[in-house]
């Protein structure tokens, strides 16, 4: 749906350029939900807003639905971009029209009949919630209906892509749920392809399918959101998985292990597992530990999600022979669990 490829953004700043982009080649499939995170000034904010050029990149091309968008003329641009919603951080709304008005903006500005344009904002603010809200003004919203507005909007012309840039980096984190909610609904209702922003993994974890980390102006990792969960391959993505992570071993347990007498440590390993998924580990541990001479107490865990699937992470102490302990450890990771020795 959506494909950058080669893309570089230069800025002139008091004639030095500053590089914010410098080659990024991405592509974003039809109907996902895709999450691009990045700590302040990787250069987040200008990669989405290349992508409806907003941003004219230095080089390079975007293709958005077959479209190379930096070849197209203006008018062809405008035409094009009404195929791509946007929504903000701090909303953008106009302060002196009503929510009824804010959302039928765009259907003025493409010159919808009058009963069609009426037509599309009641079924927008249906949408949204927001119904009985059509005649106040923005000052009169909370946050969270001040982003509802925004999703609106952006939806009035029935685009194919919609932009978040931290669309729920101003809220509360009651409210940031709700609108992540109305997103993926969106995402599921309307086959929407969803680009968004953020600097908050919890964001990617709730909602996305995929996720690129930007660092420095370049993609340094892109995968399924489980699987960078599961697997950071770089450093950074590590730091931004770690944000989220509520798995906190006592201290206290591995140091009760690390007095034991050698010999009898010998005879305890202590492994971590993490597995996706509901039915991927007890049958592979049960298996497991039908085929060795080995016993597995759970000593700590958490079961969280991502998106809509269960990601578990597990302590385990496996007791027995030790060459017994080291091939049960390995057969788990054979099975395709992620196993870590601990102790
Ligand atoms: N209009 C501009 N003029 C000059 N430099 C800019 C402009 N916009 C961004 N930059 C620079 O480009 C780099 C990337 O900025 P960008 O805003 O894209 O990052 P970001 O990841 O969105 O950061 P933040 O989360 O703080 O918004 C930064 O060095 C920034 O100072």
């Amino acid at each position: 749906m959506i494909t950058l490829q080669n893309v570089r953004k230069d800025y002139l700043v008091d004639k030095k350029s500053i590089t914010a982009l410098k080659k990024i080649d991405l592509t974003i499939e039809r109907g996902e939900i895709f999450g691009i995170i990045g700590h302040s000034g990787a250069g987040k904010s200008t990669l989405i807003r290349c992508i409806n050029l907003l941003e004219q990149p230095t080089s390079g091309s975007v293709i958005v639905d077959g479209k190379d968008l930096t070849q197209l003329s203006q008018g062809d641009l405008q035409r094009a971009r009404h195929e791509i919603g946007m929504i903000f951080q701090h909303f953008n709304l106009l302060a002196s029209a009503t929510i009824y008005e804010n959302i039928a903006f765009p259907l003025r500005l493409a010159k919808r009949p009058a009963a069609a344009i009426d037509r599309k904002v009641r079924e927008l603010l249906d949408l949204v919630g927001l119904t009985d809200h059509a005649t106040k003004y923005p000052s009169q919203l909370s946050g969270g209906q001040k982003q509802r507005v925004g999703i609106a909007r952006a939806l009035a012309n029935d685009p194919k892509v919609l932009l978040c840039d931290e669309a729920t980096s101003a809220l509360d984190p009651m409210t940031t749920q709700s609108i992540l909610k109305l997103l993926a609904d969106i995402n599921k209702t309307l086959g929407l392809t969803i680009v968004l922003i953020t600097h908050e993994m919890h964001v990617i974890r709730e909602i996305c399918d995929r996720v690129g980390v930007i660092d420095e102006g370049e993609i340094v990792e892109v995968g399924p959101v489980a699987e960078v969960f599961l697997k950071p391959q770089q450093k950074i993505t590590q730091e931004f998985v770690e944000q989220v992570s509520d798995f906190d071993f006592p201290e206290e347990l591995l140091a009760q292990y690390l007095r034991m007498p050698e010999a009898e440590r010998a005879r305890h390993q202590v492994v971590q597992v993490s597995f996706l998924g509901d039915t991927t580990f007890q049958p592979v541990m049960f298996q497991v530990l039908q085929e060795h001479p080995v016993q597995f107490n759970i000593l700590h865990g958490t079961i969280s999600r991502i998106k809509d699937t269960p990601f578990g992470r597990l302590v385990l102490e496996i007791t027995g022979d030790p060459g017994a302990a080291q091939k049960a450890v390995q057969n788990l990771q054979e099975r395709g669990l992620q196993v870590e020795v601990l102790l």
